[in-house]
Formats: structure tokens, C-alpha cells, sequence
């Protein structure tokens, strides 16, 4: 019986996520909007991060001792127009790499499974969290 091959490995393994995200990270950091998220977080921490957990979601042998998404997220207010603009940054980011163009959309699909966890539909619903001792980060669009 032939054993299906995982999106991860299809995708070439470590090399190519530890690659697509080095790259993903250098733009989102660099970015005059959401990069402003990232100010004081260690890069290559989340760029870790980022791979152990999407290795997981590829069918990698890979473990993500990372915090639950919505955890991690839930003191920033991030918008569908937010995560749009991300995914059209990692989709770049793939297509620098020379991921092949199925292989891209399944990636994205992936990714784009866990924006539930993030996403904030209103300023008021996002107001009504409780925070505890953390501070709110709400970031204005530059170009607005
Ligand atoms: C515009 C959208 C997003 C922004 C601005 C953003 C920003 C951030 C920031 C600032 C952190 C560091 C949090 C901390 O260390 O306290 C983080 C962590 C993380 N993010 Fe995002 N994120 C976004 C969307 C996503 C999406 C869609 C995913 C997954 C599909 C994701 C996966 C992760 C992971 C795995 C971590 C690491 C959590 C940990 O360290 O335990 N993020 N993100």
C-alpha cells in the first residue's frame, strides 16, 4: 500500500518552512502597518514558532510547544483586512521561494483555517475581552 505523502514533506521539509518564514518575518517586521505589532518580540523566536506550527498542521513530525492562538493574539486587535493583507505577504513570501503554485493554495488554506482564533469582527467586541494585566495593542492603519 503506498503511504501519502504529507504537505509537508511535498513542500520540501524544514528547509523550505525555516526559508518561507525568514522571509515572511523580514517583510511583516518591515512593514509600516503590521509591523508595528512585532515591535520588542525576538524575530527568530516567532519565526520558530511560526514553523513548529504550521509543521504540525503539514503532517511534519514536529511538536509546537507554543501558546494556543487565541491566547497569543488575544490582547492585539486584528482584522479580516489585517490577516488579508498577512496572507497576501506569505503568499509573496512563497512565491520567492519557488513553492509550487498547489502547493501555495493548500498552505494558505491551512493558514487561513486558524483566523477564527484571531480575527476581532469590532472594536467593541474586542473591548469587551478581559485582558487581565495585559495591555491592549490596537494599531491605526498609517494610511488611513
Ligand atoms: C495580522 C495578523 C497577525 C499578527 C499581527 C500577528 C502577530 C503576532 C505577534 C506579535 C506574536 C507574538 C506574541 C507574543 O509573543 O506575545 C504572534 C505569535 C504567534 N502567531 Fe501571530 N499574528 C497574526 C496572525 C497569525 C496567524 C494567522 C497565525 C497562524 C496561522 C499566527 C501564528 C502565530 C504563532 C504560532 C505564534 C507564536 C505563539 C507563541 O509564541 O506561543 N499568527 N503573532
Amino acid at each position: 500500500m503506498s503511504k501519502k505523502i504529507s504537505l509537508f514533506d511535498q513542500v520540501g521539509g524544514l528547509p523550505t518552512l525555516d526559508r518561507v518564514h525568514k522571509r515572511f518575518y523580514d517583510k511583516m517586521y518591515a512593514h509600516p502597518w503590521l509591523g508595528k505589532f512585532f515591535e520588542g518580540h525576538d524575530q527568530q523566536a516567532i519565526e520558530l514558532r511560526q514553523t513548529q506550527f504550521m509543521g504540525v498542521k503539514m503532517g511534519g513530525a514536529m511538536r509546537y510547544p507554543g501558546m494556543a492562538l487565541e491566547l497569543a493574539h488575544r490582547r492585539m486587535y486584528i482584522t479580516l483586512e489585517q490577516l488579508e493583507l498577512r496572507q497576501s505577504i506569505l503568499r509573496e513570501s512563497l512565491e520567492e521561494e519557488h513553492v509550487p503554485e498547489p502547493l501555495i493554495k493548500r498552505w494558505l488554506k491551512i493558514d487561513a483555517a486558524f483566523w477564527g482564533h484571531i480575527k476581532n469582527d469590532s472594536l467593541e467586541e474586542f473591548q469587551q475581552v478581559d485582558l487581565k494585566y495585559e495591555r491592549p495593542l490596537i494599531v491605526p492603519n498609517p494610511d488611513a
